[in-house]
């Protein structure tokens, strides 16, 4: 039977952001909109700069949500002054000079290294690997593991007064969790996406346009975040196993030949075309087009994946 999504279901969302959301030291939880989450890089007095315990905590939060069933969409952003500047360069120094000079043998030196590499990777692509679609709402800066972070975004919206930088370089290192991995494969103009790799030096957003980085731009912070959790509570309402499966097929075709993906997609569309939330879809297609306004379609109450 097709339900209209109901004032207590909302409520019922909004009272379990206040008593059970996940407690994080340097993230922050709420729930602006049913079945939306909002997760805030919570470190503002150091411009969300990210040391090891945000790395791990954004690891735990982002696989949690993935098998959340109250969350359908999240939006990512930064409190205060910044979305973040990056890597935190005391972090930095602690791994290259605290525990790497502990060890003395040059392989074993690179294999702490490999694993920190990796671990940090495995942090990042927590957000990529997400099931439920990850909108970031970027403000200030955003630089160096900040473009990491956003790559690893489905959708990325800034405000106007963003600095962005693939700083990289300019620590001395290539890029490696996350910007040279998987933006090359979305990015539009890598004529400009290689100048900015190769300098390090910083751009606005009509640069990071260009390159096809952001898809919208706002003149203030909280207009960007307004529009990333409207954007979010749109998606929220449309059938989780399509907007889920839809995730990962478009992951999954980024990073496989095209015989692959239709391969994969017969196989989990076999499955998934078995849902329950095809025949809601259509029967709320069919009565929105009897109404006089047939861009309106009645909201309807899909279950929890
Ligand atoms: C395997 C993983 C490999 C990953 C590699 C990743 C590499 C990168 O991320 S490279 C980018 C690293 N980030 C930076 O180099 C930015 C450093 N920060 C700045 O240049 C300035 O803070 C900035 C221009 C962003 C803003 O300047 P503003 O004057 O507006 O603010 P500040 O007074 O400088 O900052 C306020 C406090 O925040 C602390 N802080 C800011 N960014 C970082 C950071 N990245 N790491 C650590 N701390 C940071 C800053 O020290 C101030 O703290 P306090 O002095 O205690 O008030």
């Amino acid at each position: 039977m097709l339900r209209i999504y109901s004032n207590h279901h909302a409520l019922r969302s909004i009272c379990r952001s206040m008593s059970s959301l996940p407690k994080y030291e340097t993230l922050k939880l709420s729930q602006p909109k049913p079945h939306v989450t909002l997760v805030e890089l919570n470190r503002p007095t150091k411009l969300n700069a990210m040391n090891k315990e945000l790395f791990e905590e954004l690891k735990t939060c982002f696989e949690q949500l993935s098998i959340d069933k109250t969350c359908r969409a999240v939006v990512l952003t930064g409190a205060g002054k910044a979305f973040t500047s990056g890597i935190d360069v005391k972090y930095l120094s602690t791994v290259a000079i605290g525990e790497l000079s502990q060890i003395d043998d040059s392989a074993r030196k690179a294999l702490h290294l490999r694993r920190m590499i990796k671990r940090t990777q495995s942090c990042l692509r927590a957000v990529d690997q997400c099931e439920k679609p990850v909108i970031a709402a970027i403000h200030g800066h955003c630089l160096g593991a900040g473009v990491d972070l956003s790559a690893c975004c489905d959708i990325r919206y800034s405000s106007r007064d963003t600095t962005f930088s693939i700083k990289e370089v300019d620590m001395g290192l290539a890029a490696d969790v996350g910007t040279l991995q998987i933006l090359p494969k979305s990015i539009t103009n890598h004529s400009l996406f290689r100048e900015l790799v190769f300098t390090a030096r910083s751009f606005d957003t009509n640069e990071a346009q260009q390159i096809g980085l952001l898809s919208r731009v706002f003149d203030t912070r909280e207009a960007v975040l307004d529009a990333a959790i409207n954007l979010a509570s749109v998606i929220a309402k449309k059938s989780p196993v399509a907007i889920l499966g839809s995730k990962i097929q478009l992951n999954y075709a980024r990073d496989h030949s095209s015989d692959d993906n239709f391969n994969f997609v017969s196989t989990w569309n076999s499955g998934m075309l078995l849902t329950e939330d095809i025949i809601k879809s259509i029967m709320a297609s069919s009565v929105s087009s009897e109404k006089s306004n047939k861009n309106a379609p009645s909201e309807i109450e899909y279950e929890d994946v």
